[in-house]
């Protein structure tokens, strides 16, 4: 496996309080990872160490075989990284088409443009001169992952896409992965859905208590033992 990412001893702290305990991750170039587990478990802060938001030692996180941890975040967009974090973080002021430009400030050459995006994602190019947030709870969804998209990141951290948001909308929010990672992107979703989680991944982590609980191939892992892996019972 050609390692895209790896993380070797993750730990991350806010202030005094620990919140990862030595995470060992390894993510190949066009797999799509899910993080599962339970509130608290550390998934976002997780995610957050790859993407420069909390801070990791140097050496503990590697992209493309250098030393990212700790890196400035828009350092680590500018590397080919992109977050679509927790809660979209839209900003208010702005259209739909202005939010999706703002991704597009640290671009990349890639095949993302806003053509591809209302491709993908048709109510965009329909809402596209509207402020972002009057757009429904799974249209800002889909702008967040639209600005992310923008700066053409080899990587992209979704944290919780589902979050919030009618099982009908996540269908149609995941349907689009398979065009995302159709061109060798490599994804990571923290996702609290299991059953989504196993359907849209090819491997599971399972995070407990800031631990790999358990890990393996999506269709291979057992109810039992990922409901063992998130409650510890
Ligand atoms: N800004 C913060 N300051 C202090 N502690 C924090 C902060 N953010 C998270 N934590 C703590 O770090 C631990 C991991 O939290 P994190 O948000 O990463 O978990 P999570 O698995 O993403 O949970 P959720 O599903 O609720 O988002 C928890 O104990 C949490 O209380």
């Amino acid at each position: 496996m050609t390692a895209l990412l790896t993380t070797q001893g993750l730990q991350a702290f806010y202030g005094d309080a620990q919140a990862l305990f030595g995470i060992d991750f390894e993510l190949a170039v066009g797999e799509l990872v899910a993080v599962i587990g339970a509130n608290g478990a550390g998934k976002s802060t997780f995610l957050k160490c790859l993407a420069g938001l909390v801070r990791a030692p140097r050496e503990a996180v590697r992209f493309k075989g250098e030393a990212i941890g700790g890196l400035p975040a828009g350092e680590i967009v500018r590397r080919g990284l992109a977050l679509v974090p927790e809660g979209r973080r839209l900003f208010p002021s702005l259209s739909v088409e202005e939010n999706l430009l703002m991704g597009a400030t640290t671009r990349r050459s890639g095949p993302w443009n806003l053509a591809r995006l209302y491709a993908l994602f048709p109510i965009l190019q329909e809402k596209r001169r509207q402020p972002a947030t009057s757009l429904s709870g799974g249209q800002q969804q889909m702008v967040a992952l639209g600005r992310a998209l923008m700066s053409n990141p080899e990587l992209l951290l979704c944290d919780e896409l589902s979050l919030g948001l009618a099982p009908i909308v996540v269908r149609e929010i995941y349907a689009a992965m398979p065009t995302i990672t159709g061109e060798g992107m490599t994804v990571v979703i923290v996702e609290q859905d299991v059953t989504m989680a196993q359907r849209v991944s090819q491997r599971i982590y399972c995070l407990q208590e800031g631990r790999v609980s358990l890990q393996g191939r999506s269709d291979a892992l057992t109810r039992g033992q990922i409901a063992q892996a998130y409650f510890g019972v």
